[in-house]
């Protein structure tokens, strides 16, 4: 990562670009939905419910012969728990690292506090930044350029990009863009890597969102999932296994479910999920365990790569 912003000198030949994007924005502006769009492969979980991106996750993108590594901050708002400040802290972290930050508003909500908040925030990072407004879908453009003005009052950006992140409207213009902003220098990751992050903690979000997707009103935020083993079997199959954590007994009962059955169904649809996504047949065996206080327990978040928030 560079610590001065790139030069646009002329590529010499054969030279690559290579540089960090950091997507900032308040849960649910489209983050998930913009790096899926732009990577072309599901690589965050994309949710209705907010705060889904627990640690940071990088979607690669090669465009005109730079290599885009976009980090997907988790939700910046206002954090209560050790681990919730741990992950606005990495938030933050990431953003102040990248060559580029991104900060996506949801543009329907325009700027509410939340966005109001981040603005302030972002006005003091000494980086390049740009906006893009999402969701146009669902706006009109004379809206759109108000918002747009209004924001620009209060930060300086270098450019501003009008999307729809679920539609994929403008979203290309948004790596052509970025390609030529990024540094000289070597790629750093293999040409063909989608993600850095391993296929154990997408299957485990995979998981996650199964179990959310069912039980979201009886579990607390902080139940975790973890791929406990990965084994490629000589058939090309392979045997996963992962644990549900969850803080209380009560939780591991509703978890499990009459007879097994709820455990079952998420089992089921995670394991189709992540057949598809791993591309050979998965068989998926799941556990569910107690783990008190998980969301004071900094063993926990230093384990997902979150930071120790600067207090
Ligand atoms: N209409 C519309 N909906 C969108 C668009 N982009 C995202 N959404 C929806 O907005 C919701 C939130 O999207 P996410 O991608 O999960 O948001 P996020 O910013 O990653 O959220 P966190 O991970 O919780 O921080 C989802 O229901 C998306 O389908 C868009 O361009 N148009």
């Amino acid at each position: 990562m560079s610590e001065d912003a790139p030069e646009h000198e002329d590529m010499p030949e054969g030279a690559t670009r290579c540089g960090f994007v950091a997507l900032v924005g308040a849960p649910n502006a489209g983050k998930s939905t913009l790096v899926n769009q732009l990577v072309g492969v599901k690589v965050s979980i994309v949710s209705h419910k907010v705060q889904t991106t627990r640690a940071l996750i990088r979607g690669l993108v090669v465009e005109k012969g730079a290599q885009i590594v976009f980090v997907d901050t988790p939700g910046i708002f206002a954090p209560k728990r050790r681990l919730d400040r741990a992950m606005v802290s990495t938030a933050w972290g990431g953003a102040t690292d990248a060559d580029v930050i991104a900060l996506l508003i949801d543009a329907r909500k325009g700027l509410d506090d939340d966005n109001l908040a981040i603005l302030d925030r972002l006005a003091e990072a000494p980086r390049r930044k740009i906006l893009i407004l999402n969701k146009i879908d669902t706006m009109q453009r004379d809206k759109l350029l108000a918002l747009a003005q209004e924001a620009a009052a209060r930060v300086s950006f270098d450019r501003v990009f009008m999307i729809s992140a679920k539609t994929g409207d403008g979203v290309k213009d948004i790596p052509a863009y970025l390609a030529d902003e990024m540094p000289l220098g070597p790629w750093l990751y293999p040409a063909d890597d989608v993600s850095d992050l391993p296929m154990r903690a997408l299957a485990a979000e995979i998981t996650r969102e199964k179990l959310f997707a069912r039980l979201h009103d009886e579990l607390p935020y902080a139940s975790t999932v973890e791929t406990e083993k990965w084994e490629v079997r000589p058939d090309g199959s392979a045997r996963v296994e992962q644990t549900i954590y969850v803080e209380r007994e009560s939780q591991k009962r509703i978890v499990i479910g009459k007879g097994g059955q709820t455990v079952k169904a998420i089992s089921t649809e995670a394991r189709k999920e992540i057949s598809e996504i791993a591309e050979t047949t998965v068989h998926l065996f799941l556990f569910v365990k107690v783990r008190e206080n998980w969301g004071d327990d900094p063993e926990r978040y230093r384990e997902m790569g979150l930071e120790f928030p600067k207090q």
